[in-house]
């Protein structure tokens, strides 16, 4: 299976992929008194019928081990996929579906930004079960899983039987009673404890499982490459908000989750997946109701990419055809759509225009994009015509701009780049449009506003986060050097260190004034961004990849820019952090305030732009260390600088994304992250309604199960 993470992420197995909403919506005032309703360090354990969890332990504390647990969930065979697991009850987004625990209680690691192979898992497997480190009840479980289809065709896939999720949680139990009754020491026996007599009656009587068979005899190593190759998970960065919290390095893992393995895939799943520490959390990204099959990615990057990529690679990767609710929806679209939508998709990742890009991004040299924006403006504006001809709506749309997604980015991006002084615009005007008009080709949504309709920029304009950020770096330049004005230090006083109110002392710039009602002040020179622009591609893909880690950082970006732009107490700053916080809180679960801001903010070391996630360097000082353990900046950065800061995500090399990344300076990175934490004490506020809000209605839906 393929996960998605930021940037992106490996896999079930199959090596680098070529790779909603919790709503009702109360006013301000109700948040600011649901703050003290909801105090939260007394409601950071989700206790339920199915999950116990101490999520703030989980993602501060790697000692804290809470074990399998499983949410509302049951093993069913479904017509044509095997087995899967589906709801008993409804499910609100931000459950926790799953919490599962490696086979060997461990996984392989490697440094991070490189996923690691199925096959060097299929041999670490090896080593683990030559060394002793896979128990009977390991084995087992590996045997529980599917296999691959047979090697003759005519005979039935090799599926092993598995009546119920929870023979997966009690395999040890199982096979140490049956052991006790077949007259054994409780220790291992023999070939090991739980090795009862051929056939295992016992066992297998009670839990339809032949726990001998399955138990007994080491896997063989083609058994294992099968596995690897069709079970496994990979994610070559780990956890860019618990690494941190935890005192870990961010690195890639990869390993065998067995009950996430018993999860079918979607080309727009409904959960997310990633790991803390080794346990892998698998939650609900939306509502769910009772009997849905969850179900994750197997694609990465190809998330993006339309029909026919992603059927052609699911199919040479795991052998079946998707038909998924978008694939089935995409597969029957009327000529003129699907030709739009592949043409977009292939305006971006054309080999030229990647090329081009990579040159044009050493320099950030827009000039020599203006052929491409023109052609990505024309591809892109040819799709949405051609969706609104054929009368497509919400959903399905949604999902096409998924499939034309670097489309949509890369022009983003490349607009977010300073304009090209006039004389090179004129050199480089697309030859076939003449125009502005196709220069100025309005993206869907309000992305358009994005093509100069924003106030206070020039026609035409945007300026990006980093690029806007640029004159406001060269002033902190002249007054003593961007190293000490935006050290660490400085971001853990503008998140209510030492002065409270997000100013950065140092260097003299005001980020939020004294008082919460004040807008925030912006040196002169320094121009605005776009909220909107990552904010629509936000919307578009949460259709698919919600509440990963791209999506929370367009989501972020977009109420960074927003703060920037509109001052911190604008409501429109107010709807953008409550998306952030949408974000957090379905990702993590149920972790206290305290823990979601430590967990924000540790994501804030993480450069990012426009989605694609880059690595800051390290602090340039002492002074810029936190104290240890305490989930602060410092720790975090110290963490994160061991990645190369150009590991940009596989989707960004295509076209300007690490690119655009790497031209932002690290003043600038740690710059926008500045502005965002004047939010803090928005978010704060703000959290802690919607925290309450959805307790309500998780406990409305346990109580609908009872
Ligand atoms: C990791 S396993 C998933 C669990 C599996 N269905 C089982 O019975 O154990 C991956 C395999 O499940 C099947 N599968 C997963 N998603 C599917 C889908 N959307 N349509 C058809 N088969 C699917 C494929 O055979 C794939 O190789």
């Amino acid at each position: 299976m393929q996960c998605w993470q930021a940037p992106l992420v490996g896999v079930f197995g199959q090596g680098p992929a070529p790779c909603r909403r919790l709503c009702r919506r109360p006013g301000l005032q109700a948040f600011a008194k649901l703050k003290y309703k909801t105090n939260i360090a007394q409601n950071h354990t989700k206790k339920s019928n199915f999950v116990s969890i101490d999520y703030d332990r989980l993602y501060s504390q790697p000692s804290y081990k809470p074990g399998r647990q499983y949410g509302p969930l049951k093993l069913v065979q479904l017509p044509g996929r095997g087995r899967g697991l589906v709801t008993d009850r409804s499910v609100q987004a931000g459950e926790t579906l799953l919490l599962c625990e490696p086979v060997g209680g461990r996984v392989l690691d490697g440094p991070a930004g490189r996923e690691p192979q199925p096959e060097e898992l299929a041999a670490a497997l090896e080593e683990w079960q030559r060394e002793g480190k896979l128990g009977p009840a390991d084995r087992a479980r590996l045997r529980l899983l599917y296999e691959g289809p047979p090697a003759d065709p005519s005979s039935p896939a090799p599926t092993a039987a598995c009546p119920s999720l929870d023979d997966f949680r009690k395999l040890e139990d199982k096979l140490r009673r049956q052991g006790a009754r077949d007259g054994g020491p409780k220790k291992a026996r023999g070939k090991g404890f739980g090795a009862g007599p051929a056939g295992g009656a016992a066992g297998g009587a009670e839990t339809g499982i032949d726990l001998a068979s399955l138990s007994a005899p080491p896997l063989s190593p083609s058994e294992l490459r099968r596995l690897a190759k069709y079970d496994s998970w990979g994610n070559a960065w780990g956890e860019l908000g618990a690494a941190g919290l935890r005192g870990e390095e961010l690195e890639a893992v990869m390993g065998i989750w067995p009950e996430f393995s018993l999860l079918n895939h979607s080309c727009a799943p409904n959960t997310v997946a990633f790991t803390v520490g080794s346990c892998m959390l698998v939650q609900a990204v939306r509502k769910l109701p009772p009997g849905a099959e969850v179900t994750t990615s197997y694609l990465a990057d190809l998330a993006l990419a339309p029909l026919q990529q992603r059927r052609q690679w699911l199919q040479g990767a795991y052998g079946f055809t998707c038909a998924c609710e978008r694939c089935q929806a995409e597969s029957s679209l009327p000529p003129a759509v699907t030709a739009a939508v592949s043409a977009a998709y292939s305006a971006a990742t054309a080999p030229a225009a990647v090329q081009l890009a990579a040159e044009a991004r050493a320099t950030s040299d827009r000039g020599a994009l203006c052929e491409l924006e023109g052609q990505l403006a024309g591809a892109v504006e040819a799709l949405e015509t051609a969706m609104e001809e054929a009368g497509l709506e919400g959903e399905v749309r949604q999902w096409l701009r998924c499939s034309a997604y670097p489309a949509y980015r890369s022009l983003a991006a490349i607009r977010d780049l300073p304009p090209p002084p006039p004389q090179q615009q004129q050199q480089h005007q697309p030859s076939d449009s003449g125009s502005s008009e196709r220069r100025k080709a309005r993206l869907p949504l309000d992305m358009a506003r994005a093509a100069g309709a924003a106030p206070g920029a020039a026609a035409g304009e945007v300026g990006g986060v980093f690029s806007g950020l640029a004159g406001w770096a060269e002033a902190e330049v002249a007054a003593g050097g961007p190293q000490e004005a935006v050290g660490a230090a400085g971001l853990d006083a503008a998140f209510g260190g030492s002065s409270g109110d997000g100013s950065s002392s140092s260097s003299g710039v005001m980020f939020g004034g004294g008082s919460s009602t004040s807008a925030v002040q912006r040196p002169d020179q320094m121009p605005y961004s776009d909220p909107e622009v990552p904010a629509d591609l936000a919307g578009i893909v949460e259709a698919v990849v919600a509440a990963s880690d791209m999506h929370f950082y367009l989501v972020y970006e977009a109420m960074s820019r927003a703060t920037e732009l509109y001052g911190r107490d604008d409501p429109r700053v107010t709807e953008a952090t409550k998306h952030v916080i949408r974000v957090l809180l379905t990702r993590y679960g149920r972790p206290s305030d305290k823990l979601l801001f430590q967990l924000l903010r540790s994501r804030m070391c993480v450069g990012h732009y426009l989605g694609d996630v880059t690595q800051l360097p390290p602090p340039p000082s002492s002074s810029a260390e936190s104290t240890p353990g305490d989930g602060g900046l410092g720790q975090g950065h110290g963490a994160l600088s061991a990645v190369p800061r150009d590991a940009g995500s596989a989707l960004a090399a295509p076209l300007l994304g690490s690119g655009a990344a790497a031209a932002a300076s690290p003043a600038q990175l740690r710059g926008a992250a500045e502005w965002a934490a004047a939010q803090v004490a928005a978010v704060e506020e703000l959290a802690a309604g919607m925290r309450a809000d959805r307790e309500e209605e998780e406990g409305a839906g346990e109580e609908e199960a009872e």
